[in-house]
């Protein structure tokens, strides 16, 4: 088994880890609790007193979830039946066993972050499965939506610029097709800064036309691969048989504005022939504040079907048309809520690491997949990006995320060491951004 660095935690006092679970998380904690009480009429109305009385038994189980991580209480196994109960508890005794004697507990600031944090949003999903009849209830909903409405300016000019780029496709040479398609990628990683859980629940909707500031953003894209994922497709394209498939899978992160982004992209590779399918993996519970679940998935395309621009509503009729046909394909697996790093997939879940073998390329959104592919471990910056996926290679991947925890490798020497030297947080704010490959050249 290879060797691999210790996993960031909330031992190392100061690091972004440790002040994400001092002062984030038990602030999300609390809009959660507040978005539940501004639900009580609602509740009341919906289902009487049972309503209230279960708005109630949630934000106690929710305080109870703060106060333990509050004051570092042990982590405590999940209680409520679900489909993935035994196996979350497995991974706790699994981390327990990773302890000696003298550690004690799995703690809240001793245990590895990815874990913790995970495990937080895990339980105030069982929060709400244990308060029927709001069991249905996605305690992140109403700030995802915000976060698509508040975008509207950006959204309308996104589709306008698809729309008028589709009308001309045919005619555009290699070299300008790359361009475009350059262009939507970044539009994408950029996307990626509007995510909920850094802003701590607050707005972070896209309000400046993104179109028009990707010369400014380039430098800071600090890795950029994305040579590499156009001369994958496009040899896919010159090489495809005529009724063979080129599958793209897209592991979704953040819905709103990202999500609007991540299907612009995912329509010109249709309308562009770069792929012939596209496979959509999201998440099967709330998570990470913003992250989308297929309620989501739907509802956002619904909205930009009812959009009050033309070429907006064109759009949502046209994705809805990729669904209908299955050119679009939207997956749940509940692997993607777990809280194990990716190259436990094989393992964890051979049934999903099966189906992403099918894929000529996998496009990994946003920072926890980072994490969760690199295993959220200290690991040098210029370590090989295929070395820290540490044997998860189910086909050609490439990562496309900004920076918001302190984790990156695959750096030139020197160049981490520059930036934390020049711009301590460049690994945290959101700020720069990478395409990383990993696959053949
Ligand atoms: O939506 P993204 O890009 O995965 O970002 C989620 C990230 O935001 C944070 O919640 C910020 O602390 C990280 O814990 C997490 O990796
Ligand atoms: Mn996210």
């Amino acid at each position: 088994m290879a060797v691999v660095p210790a996993s960031l935690s909330g031992q190392d006092v100061g690091s972004f880890a440790y002040l994400t679970i001092k002062d984030r998380i038990p602030q999300i904690l609390t809009k959660v609790i507040d978005t539940l009480h501004r639900h009580k009429s609602e509740f009341f109305e919906k289902h009487g007193e049972e309503g209230v009385e279960a708005e109630k038994k949630a934000i106690s189980l929710l305080s109870k979830l703060r106060n333990e991580l509050q004051t570092d209480k042990p982590i405590i196994p999940l209680v409520e039946k679900f489909v993935d109960t035994d196996i979350w508890n497995q991974y706790l005794e699994y981390q327990q066993s990773l302890l000696n004697e003298s550690d004690g507990k799995s703690r809240w600031f001793y245990s590895p972050w990815l874990f913790v944090e995970c495990y937080m949003y895990r339980r105030i999903h069982e929060a709400i499965i244990q308060s029927p009849p709001i069991d249905y209830f996605d305690v992140f909903k109403e700030s995802k939506e915000q976060n698509f409405y508040e975008s509207q300016e950006s959204v309308i000019a996104l589709c306008t610029h698809l729309q008028q780029l589709i009308k001309t496709i045919e005619d555009l040479d290699e070299n300008q097709l790359k361009d475009e398609f350059f262009k939507l990628l970044q539009i994408s990683l950029w996307g990626n800064k509007c995510d909920l859980s850094l802003s701590g629940g607050e707005s972070s909707s896209q309000k400046t036309d993104a179109l028009n500031s990707l010369e400014d953003l380039k430098p800071f894209i600090l890795l950029n691969d994305m040579e590499h994922v156009w001369s994958l497709l496009s040899n896919c394209k010159k090489t495809r048989e005529k009724a063979s498939v080129t599958r793209v899978y897209i592991v979704l992160d953040n819905s709103g504005f990202e999500l609007v982004t991540d299907l612009i992209l995912a329509n010109f590779l249709l309308s562009s022939e770069l792929a012939t399918e596209v496979h959509f993996y999201g998440k099967t519970i709330p998570w990470f504040v913003s992250d989308t679940t297929i309620h989501d998935f739907n509802w956002l395309i619904e909205q930009v079907k009812h959009g009050n621009h033309k070429w907006m509503s064109k759009c949502g009729a046209d994705w809805e048309e990729y669904v209908k046909m299955g050119k679009w394909v939207y997956h749940d697996h509940i692997f993607w809520t777990l809280p194990h790093e990716y190259s436990a997939m094989p393992q964890v879940a051979p049934d999903l690491y099966a189906e992403l073998q099918k894929a000529h390329l996998i496009l990994f959104k946003g920072d926890l997949n980072y994490r969760k592919l690199t295993g959220d471990r200290k690991w040098e910056f210029s370590v090989p990006f295929h070395q820290a996926l540490n044997g998860f290679h189910p086909a050609p991947l490439c990562t496309i995320r900004t920076l918001k925890a302190e984790i990156q490798v695959g750096l030139k020497p020197g160049q981490g060491e520059q930036l934390m030297a020049s711009e301590p947080c460049w690994w945290t704010s959101g700020k720069y951004g990478i395409f990383q490959y990993d696959g053949p050249l």
